[in-house]
């Protein structure tokens, strides 16, 4: 067998066809020509990086090898941003993202929570006394917030700091077994010190959960500390390069400036000085929860489309025309259907991953002045942001994987392991349903208030002004025409979330019990604030790009199919109250199945575009050459179980 590389003749045809410039929508997914460049640079040192190239093959590790093999990673990403000279935040993410391709590094916490936490919770001295020696990875640290028994219920977290004015230390404790904290990344072995978040006592009152750093275990033997008790959580459905862990403090005391006191501190004699908003304590959570909609939803989106699409370019199935030669599998119209969606959904979320970071970063800047107006809003926003395009990407990857027939559920697919490392963020920095939750409140609080005159800015404005009560689709089938039923179906949703909410209340029931008896409203609410939110963004995005007529048609396509698939796969919120008729609803069917036929011709491009070499897919099947077949018969070959013909090599011994 040719071991050649050649592409796949059907895919290089593909290639051949397409109709804009590749190059152009690149710049635009990753954000910038410079992070392109940037990207490509690291991506082609760490291929040559001697250290670094090779290594062994992840699919065929044990989860306890996937672990060290982790370690052995994500130790040299530390030596790796010292030796290419890069200190920024951004590099940093970007390098773990090139040396761990969907996998997460045993010390991800590290960059994603600790830096972060002690960034934005600790005051400059403290910035300087951990935040350099974080960065410089000479410490190694986690997150250690969620317990046994709460992760949601921040306020139910049980861990105590109690402050003793005598010494001037704190005593942080785990009262009870449901507040052994549990999950945090890295905890059960790799870090040595975690940002604990506990419940702050001093003089004899509790002021709610504040951060500590904590120092787990010895520096020099790594051993744990004393009053520290620290192990792994067990193996999970996925994440098996990181170390959950679990960890249970026994009155252990220490210093008084190891509360993190950017925004509220206790002085040396006990008193608790109050800081602007008790909720700046969970900030690092609303930071993560921006950068998940790029940096993980975003991601496995793209990645996920790439592999699929570029399968289905390859795999010859059954029979179009009779008698004729067997079509590629991209041409049935089923799997377009399949297919093209998650495509426009990875460049819609990648336009408002972007936004965010840059909403986030204005946050940023007014905390830094002592203005918390903003806060509340983009807590929401991030939330709703968070759980929508996480749920959506969760539906896609498996609806790709689906599509790739028996191939997909091999491992060899790549599939599995991306459902594997990114379908946990439906759970982690905030399960969906609550995180929706959040969003869903906030929507119903501010339309009550515009309904008792307060003008509404922002996000929500659109929630208080006047509107056409029927749709305006016609034959010409547009985003501007989508989107005001965007803007109309959401304000729908809130105004009956907020009627029900309103109706129980005046019922007489108790304020809790009509706010969950309406919790199913809310949620829908807030996912169609959010998808209009999206397709809103997205198509600004597409006005403000800088780039030629050819790629603003492609995208402009691409937010079409977007608007589209999602009014067809909600109908029947839009023909609520006879807002869309079923005539409409059928032009707009016609013209998303019009959309599949046109962007057909560039489907292997536009996926392409995403460039992710593949060094990051690990996946036969979206291999750039498309030699699928040859290299599938490889990669079995690998295969332990092939050592031996006859003997089984493992024997089990029952317990
Ligand atoms: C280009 C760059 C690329 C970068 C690539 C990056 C790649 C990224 C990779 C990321 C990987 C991340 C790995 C992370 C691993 C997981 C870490 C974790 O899970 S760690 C663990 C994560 N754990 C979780 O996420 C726990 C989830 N739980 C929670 O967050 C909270 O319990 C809660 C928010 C649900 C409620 O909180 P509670 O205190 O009970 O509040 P109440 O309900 O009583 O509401 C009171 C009022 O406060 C309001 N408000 C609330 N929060 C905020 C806020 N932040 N602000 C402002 N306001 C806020 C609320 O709206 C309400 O308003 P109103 O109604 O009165 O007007
Ligand atoms: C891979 C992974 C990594 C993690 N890493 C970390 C870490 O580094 N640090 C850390 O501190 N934590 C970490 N966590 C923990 C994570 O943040 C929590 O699991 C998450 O916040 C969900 O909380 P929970 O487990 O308490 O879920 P629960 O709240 O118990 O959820 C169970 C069910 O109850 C529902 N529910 C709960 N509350 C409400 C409500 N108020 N209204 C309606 N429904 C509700 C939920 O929707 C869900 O269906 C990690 C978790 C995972 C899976």
């Amino acid at each position: 067998m040719a071991s050649k590389v050649r592409v796949n003749q059907d895919l290089q045809r593909e290639r051949d066809r397409a109709n804009f410039n590749l190059e152009q929508l690149t710049y635009i997914f990753d954000g910038s020509r410079e992070y392109t460049q940037k990207r490509r640079y690291l991506e082609k040192r760490i291929a040559e990086d001697p250290e670094l190239k090779g290594g062994p093959n992840y699919y065929f590790l044990s989860n306890s090898e996937k672990y060290a093999n982790g370690v052995r990673k994500a130790t040299l990403l530390a030596k790796k941003l010292k030796e290419y000279k890069l200190g920024d935040f951004t590099d940093a993410f970007l390098l773990r993202s090139i040396i761990f391709p969907n996998e997460a590094s045993p010390m991800s916490l590290q960059i994603d929570m600790f830096i972060p936490g002690i960034m934005g919770l600790g005051t400059e001295e403290q910035q300087r006394r951990w935040g350099e020696k974080a960065m410089a990875y000479e410490i190694i640290g986690t997150y250690a917030q969620t317990e046994l028994g709460h992760g949601t219920h921040l306020r139910g977290l049980e861990t105590t700091a109690t402050y003793d004015p005598t010494t001037h230390e704190f005593v942080l404790h785990s009262p009870t077994l449901t507040s052994i904290k549990w999950w945090p990344g890295g905890l059960g072995k790799t870090t040595n010190h975690a940002i604990v978040m506990a419940m702050l006592y001093t003089r004899g009152k509790c002021h709610g959960l504040h951060a500590f750093m904590v120092q787990t275990r010895d520096l020099e033997t790594h051993e744990p500390l004393p009053g520290v008790e620290v192990g792994d959580i067990g193996p999970k459905m996925g994440y098996h390069t990181v170390d959950n862990g679990y960890l249970r403090l026994d009155h252990l005391h220490i210093p008084r400036m190891n509360m993190l006191m950017k925004n509220s501190q206790v002085l040396e004699d006990g008193t608790y000085v109050r800081k602007k908003s008790d909720k700046l304590s969970y900030g690092t959570m609303l930071f993560v929860r921006s950068t998940i909609v790029k940096g993980v939803a975003t991601n496995a989106l793209a990645q996920a489309a790439t592999i699929a699409v570029r399968y289905s370019a390859v795999r010859r199935q059954s029979e179009l025309k009779p008698g004729g030669v067997e079509p590629q599998v991209l041409d049935y119209v089923t799997q377009q259907y399949k297919l093209f969606p998650v495509i426009s959904q990875a460049y819609a979320f990648s336009a408002v991953g972007l936004h965010l970071r840059n909403l986030y970063l204005r946050l940023n800047y007014d905390i830094q002045q002592g203005n918390v107006e903003l806060l509340a809003e983009i807590h929401s926003l991030t939330c709703g942001l968070k759980a929508f395009s996480t749920d959506q990407m969760m539906w896609s990857v498996e609806i790709c994987r689906l599509s790739c027939g028996g191939h997909g559920f091999s491992q060899a697919s790549g599939l599995p392991k991306i459902y594997d490392v990114h379908v946990p963020a439906c759970t982690y920095e905030g399960e969906n349903t609550v995180l929706y939750l959040q969003c869903g409140r906030s929507l119903v609080k501010a339309l009550l208030q515009a309904q008792k005159g307060v003008t509404l800015s922002g996000s929500m404005a659109y929630l208080s002004q006047v509107c056409d009560d029927k749709c305006s689709v016609t034959s010409q089938v547009t985003v501007d025409a989508l989107l005001k039923s965007y803007e109309w179906r959401a304000r729908r949703a809130v105004h009956k979330a907020a009627r029900m909410y309103k109706g129980r209340l005046q019922a007489g029931e108790a304020d809790y019990n009509a706010w969950n008896q309406t919790g199913v409203h809310l949620v829908l609410a807030a996912k169609a604030h959010c998808h209009k939110y999206v397709l809103k963004t997205f198509a600004e995005s597409i006005q403000q790009a800088e780039a030629g007529a050819d790629v603003v048609r492609v995208l402009q396509q691409l937010c079409l199919l977007y608007a589209t698939h999602g009014v067809t796969t909600n109908s029947g919120q839009f023909l609520e109250c006879g807002f869309m008729d079923t005539r409409q609803l059928e032009l707009v069917n016609d013209h998303m199945l019009r959309l599949l036929t046109d962007i057909r011709p560039n489907a292997v491009a536009l996926v392409d575009a995403f460039d992710f070499t593949d060094d990051k897919l690990c996946s036969v099947l979206g291999r750039y050459d498309g030699q699928v077949y040859e290299n599938l018969y490889k990669w079995a070959r690998q295969s332990s179980r092939n050592e031996t013909q006859v003997r089984i090599f493992t024997t089990v011994t029952p317990q």
